[in-house]
């Protein structure tokens, strides 16, 4: 297996002395549709915008294809297409127009690719419409189809949820999950809405005050998820995606969390041991998303509900 096409390592980000996001450490693999979920405030965005090269890491490192965003910013990033803020259009123009305006300033004339996308996007019946004509809907595709031109391997949107209705999710969660199956794409997505990325996602790393609190696959049901409590688990989380790359390990708070069965539990346990890190217990993680998505919000909820409990 060709490994992890976005590593998180120890990413730190303080910004006028506050820490807004704390040594989060994970891996994102080709092909899978990846959530960033947490409450308003969680640090989402602020993630996103170091993995996009916006803002500079406080600490640690994000790889984009083996390529350090810091230090070989052009190579890292010439992978990523993007949406952070909402995408701007000229209205006057059509869709397609629009499209053809941004593959220029890429310096690259390949009407073809424009086709393609808008097939891939199902946009036909309306790329030939000027913008100011679109739905958010519409625009939100158009975004997406602008990422798409230069062929990413990492397409990263978000809060690309915002504003559709569920029948505006449902098309996008399709678009998505064929791009990421079709082309290999490795999609990550932010959102504060637990239902919304169940339907969207493969994967969820839940986060609170900037620190990773678990992440979780979606699509194995029966998947087991093993944490291992032990010393430097970001480094922990760097060394075995290297040498097991399919069980995509996170280092959450004080701790290593991974898709593994009985068999590789006790490989990795040998492979941490034997890489001098310092396991100090293992178990089987038991509390499924919404458990985990409760207990985060809980705060928020208590406070809604009882104003007093803020003074
Ligand atoms: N440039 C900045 N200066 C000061 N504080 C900031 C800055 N950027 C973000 N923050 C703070 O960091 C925290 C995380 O913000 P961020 O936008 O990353 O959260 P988020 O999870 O994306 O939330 P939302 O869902 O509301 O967009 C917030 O408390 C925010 O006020």
């Amino acid at each position: 297996m060709a490994g992890p096409i976005v590593q998180l390592i120890d990413v730190t980000k303080r910004i006028g002395g506050r820490i807004i996001v704390q040594d989060l450490s994970f891996a994102i693999n080709p092909g899978e549709v990846f959530g960033l979920l947490g409450p308003n405030g969680a640090g989402k965005t602020t993630t996103i915008r170091l993995m996009v090269g916006l803002i500079r890491l406080s600490a640690g490192e994000i790889l984009i294809g083996g390529r350090s965003i810091r230090t070989q910013f052009t190579a890292a990033i010439a992978r990523v297409g993007a949406i952070v803020e909402a995408p701007q259009f000229y209205e006057f123009l059509t869709g397609r127009q629009n499209l053809a305006y941004f593959l220029n300033l890429a310096r690259r004339r390949e009407a073809a690719r424009i086709g393609e996308v808008v097939r891939f996007l199902g946009m036909a019946g309306y790329i030939d419409d000027r913008v100011g004509t679109y739905s958010l809907g519409m625009k939100q595709r158009l975004g997406i189809a602008q990422a798409l031109l230069d062929r990413p391997a990492v397409l990263i949107l978000d809060e690309p949820t915002n504003g559709l209705d569920p029948a505006g999710i449902k098309e996008l969660r399709e678009h998505l999950r064929y791009l990421a199956a079709a082309e290999n794409v490795a999609v990550i997505v932010s959102s504060h809405i637990l239902s919304e990325m169940e339907l969207l996602c493969d994967r969820v790393a839940i986060i609170k005050k900037g620190r990773l609190l678990d992440v979780r696959s979606l699509t194995e049901a029966a998947g087991r998820q093993v944490r291992f409590e032990i010393d430097r688990p970001g480094e922990a989380a760097r060394v075995l995606a290297q040498a097991f790359p399919e069980l995509s390990p996170a280092a959450v708070d004080g701790g290593l969390l991974l898709g593994a069965d009985r068999e590789s539990t006790a490989r990795i346990n040998a492979c941490l041991v034997g890489a001098g890190f310092r396991v100090f217990g293992i178990r089987p993680q038991g509390r499924t998303l919404e458990d985990v998505f409760m207990e985060v919000t809980v705060d928020e909820r208590v406070d809604a509900a009882d104003p007093q409990r803020k003074q």
